[in-house]
């Protein structure tokens, strides 16, 4: 997959692959993702998508290939490495300290950049007055971001589910990441919600110059707001291209959602 400029690759993945038993969930996975573009991962139920981002991020070893983030090699990097290397995900089922506030949650996610040593902290010196008012900050900052302004002190586990879904994007936003991973990130969200996530997630791209590799089933968004998407079935690359390219691909019409040309391509004008 060629990334646009010259420039090397934010992310850069070569014959990246991955075998359960008998099963290749991953083979021979190639991408490239330039800085800020913006890329949709898509295909059926249990294509391998989630298992592209588990190898990326160090959750699975790969058994076969290589993965760079901005030319270094990651392999056998673990997962809180990649993360400072600057590589941030939000799952498909939402990981959040439910019992702790909203701005809790995206405090813990900024701990590794605190520089304050144990002695600040246990006696709550100056210093470590000084680093928490600057954290606190930022993290309304990022709330503001991701639209959740006002609910700092709210308990993230009663938080509706797209606040949550948010709430996850400004925790990986917290850690300065370079490429943003999100899993369904419009999973479970109505119409509207979905359309403020598109505007959340264009905002962010432009504002972090970021790039963002994005796994969804709402084929409006994935459409909408991807310059390229790649397609994935039973784990390997069926096709990669524009949403328009994507969209009038037949092997992607027969194999993505296993129905007759003409219904799928209804589907795609309408939405
Ligand atoms: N840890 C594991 N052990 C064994 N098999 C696994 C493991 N993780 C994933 N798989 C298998 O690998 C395949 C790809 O799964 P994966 O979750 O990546 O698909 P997906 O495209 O993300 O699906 P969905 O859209 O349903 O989330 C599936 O057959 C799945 O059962």
């Amino acid at each position: 997959m060629e990334a646009a400029g010259k420039k090397e690759p934010v992310l850069k993945v070569q014959n990246l692959g991955i075998q359960f038993g008998g099963l290749k969930a991953v083979d021979s996975f190639n991408m490239e993702i330039g800085e800020s573009e913006l890329v949709g991962l898509i295909g059926p139920n249990g294509a391998g998508k989630t298992t592209v981002f588990n190898l990326i991020t160090g959750v699975y070893k790969p058994t076969e290939g290589s993965f760079y983030l901005n030319g270094q090699r990651m392999n056998g990097k673990k997962t809180h490495q990649i993360v400072d290397a600057g590589i941030a995900r939000t799952f498909q089922n939402i990981r959040l300290f439910k019992k702790m506030s909203v701005i809790d949650n995206v405090k813990s996610a900024m701990e590794s950049k605190l520089s304050y040593g144990l002695f600040h902290a246990v006696f709550r010196t100056p210093v470590y007055w000084k680093e928490e008012k600057a954290l606190t900050e930022r993290a309304k900052e990022l709330l503001k971001i991701v639209h959740l302004s006002g609910m700092e002190d709210y308990e993230a586990g009663n938080l509706p589910y797209g606040q949550q879904r948010r709430l996850e994007i400004a925790r990986a936003l917290a850690t300065d990441m370079k490429l943003l991973l999100l899993d369904e990130p419009a999973a479970g969200m109505n119409p509207t919600e979905t359309e403020e996530l598109l505007e959340i997630i264009h905002f962010i791209r432009n504002e972090f110059k970021i790039s963002v590799l994005l796994i969804e089933h709402d084929m409006s968004l994935v459409m909408k707001i991807c310059e390229r998407i790649l397609v994935l079935d039973f784990g390997t690359t069926i096709a990669i291209g524009t949403p328009e390219e994507i969209a009038n691909d037949t092997r992607v019409i027969e194999a993505y959602l296993g129905k007759e040309d003409e219904e799928v391509e209804a589907d795609a004008k309408s939405e």
